[in-house]
């Protein structure tokens, strides 16, 4: 997952509002940050290794002018850390287009050859979201070459319709096209969330969606803090155009099949977020309330229920609730440390786990507790905390996953990328019980977690859930995963980064 943002006004500069909106994004990427802004002569950019706040300054606010602009926070998976890495992409013909990107590409060495070899483009980096923007490039001037330049918003909508023909994976994007406007697009299956939303920019309220200001984002909470009112998910396989008038044209370029990704109503987006339909904060809930009858079923004695902060906490609020067992608060989370699951390297993961999280001694001394986080991926926070509640005297560590076994990678966007270090790809639940050093495990159902986030949208028939049960909703090539298996990838090769704020930035990405 990555954050996207892009707001298209008439009449003001937008870096600000893009700088604001991005903060409300964070979660979704910690490693890289870029915003470009566009003054209806030259675009500007920066973009940097690190968090928004320490890759942007009020200074820039001089130099970020322009009354369109996006920006992007970047959690990788596919090619490198590197800076040069870090988005949006930029690509001068035809038009001159910048892209940012949230997903990932499983087609990319196919599209890769084509783009390098039959269309003689140069990539620069080793990242999927640069191909895909040279996708979309080429596939805009094949539409020119049989349109001519008349009508550029035909020559997009034609070109974004090739594209989705020819790429395979999660994306969802925005882009910034010179003289044209502000386009985004969502993949047909809809794996990655996008929405558009608008705010009166002359005072005349019609809602015809003319002359006003859009802005596009991954989720919705984007929107408030810049006064924008979500119009709508952006559908599967549509495309909407801002153009630099303020007027808003839909396409819909290929069908959709509607089949979001059930891990971010789990981990990924905020408790405050709607994506397609769905509350994220009351899908939880509804996971602590099935969760709740197995705990039930399993009749031990449990003393407190304590959440794994922040992300657990709706799911045990409800279990406490529906089973009647105490709620405690008893792990301090230090807010100064960021998340550790999207934290890339593995030796990386496991010292934060235990810089970010400290135990309340009193919760759990002489203290039968059942520990209840939103996922177990390759189990290191629940290891580590599961230690430090015996150190602090519990008596019983029992704990309840809110979602089911992660057995398979994730190859649309979240760094899960290999089977191998996943703890429940091969293993029984009784030996990852032992493993992770509990007297008890419990594991959401599937069909329970589904239960939990269709109840908020029965107009959606099937979510991604390749993670849980290997069932990838684009298909895949023969030989895709076995290849990310054996290739030197992100997670792998930095195993020993330093933290994010220390010595990660510059020296050891550049
Ligand atoms: O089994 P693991 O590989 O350790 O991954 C699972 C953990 O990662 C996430 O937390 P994270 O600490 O990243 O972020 P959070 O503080 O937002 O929950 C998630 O909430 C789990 O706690
Ligand atoms: N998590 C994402 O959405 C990542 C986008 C893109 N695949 C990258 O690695 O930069
Ligand atoms: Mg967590």
């Amino acid at each position: 997952m990555c954050g996207i943002l892009g707001i298209a006004s008439r009449n003001q500069d937008v870096f600000a509002e893009i700088y604001d909106g991005l903060l409300m994004l964070q979660h979704r990427g910690q490693d890289a940050s870029g915003i470009v802004t566009y003054t209806g002569e030259v675009f500007r950019e920066r973009k940097a290794n690190g968090l928004v706040k320490d890759v942007f300054s009020a200074s820039d606010s001089e130099t970020l002018t322009g009354k369109v602009g996006m920006g992007h926070v970047r959690y990788p998976t596919a090619g490198s850390l590197s800076a040069s890495e870090a988005q949006p992409f930029f690509v001068n013909a035809p038009y001159g287009i910048y892209l940012v990107h949230n997903g990932n590409i499983t087609n990319t060495e196919q599209q890769r050859e084509k783009v390098t070899a039959k269309y003689s483009r140069h990539l620069r980096t080793t990242s999927d979201s640069e191909i895909l923007l040279n996708v979309l490039a080429d596939k805009v001037a094949d539409a020119i070459k049989v349109n001519g330049n008349a009508d550029p918003i035909r020559n997009l909508f034609a070109g974004v319709k090739m594209t989705m023909e020819r790429i395979q994976g999660a994306y969802s994007v925005i882009c910034l096209i010179a003289g044209v406007g502000m386009l985004a697009f969502r993949d047909p299956h809809g794996i990655r969330p996008l929405s558009v939303a608008k705010r009166d920019a002359d005072g005349d309220s019609d809602g015809t969606g003319t002359g006003d200001d859009f802005a596009f984002a991954s989720e919705d909470v984007a929107f408030g803090i810049n006064g924008f009112k979500k119009l709508r998910d952006v559908k599967p396989g549509e495309a909407i155009l801002i153009d630099l008038d303020g007027n808003m044209h839909e396409f819909q370029a290929v069908e959709g099949n509607l089949t979001p990704c059930i891990f971010e109503y789990v981990y990924l987006a905020r408790p405050d977020s709607m994506l397609d339909g769905i509350s994220v904060y009351k899908t939880q809930m509804r996971m602590g309330q099935t969760l709740a009858k197995q705990i039930e079923a399993a009749g031990l004695d449990i003393d407190r229920i304590i959440p794994v902060p922040d992300s657990a906490r709706p799911v045990a609020l409800e279990v406490a609730k529906a089973t009647g067992i105490p709620y405690r608060e008893g792990l301090v989370k230090n807010r100064y440390v960021g998340r550790t699951f999207i934290m890339p390297g593995q030796a990386e993961r496991q010292k934060s786990v235990r810089r970010k999280l400290n135990a309340i001694p009193l919760e759990f001394d002489g203290h039968n507790v059942l520990l209840i986080d939103d996922s177990i991926v390759r189990g290191n926070t629940i290891k580590k905390i599961v230690q430090m509640c015996r150190e602090a005297g519990a008596k019983k560590v029992y704990i309840a996953s809110a979602s089911p076994p992660v057995k398979f990678p994730n190859v649309y966007g979240i760094d899960m990328p290999t089977k191998h270090e996943l703890i429940a790809s091969e293993q029984s639940i009784e030996e990852i019980r032992d493993e992770l050093g509990a007297d008890a495990l419990f594991y959401q159902d599937l069909d329970d977690l589904i239960w939990a986030a269709k109840e908020g949208n029965p107009d959606i028939d099937q979510f991604d859930c390749s993670c849980f049960d290997g069932n990838y909703v684009t298909g895949l090539s023969d030989g895709y995963l076995q290849s990310l298996e054996s290739s030197s990838r992100v997670s792998q090769k930095i195993k020993d980064m330093p933290v994010p704020g220390t010595s990660w930035n510059a020296a050891k990405l550049a």
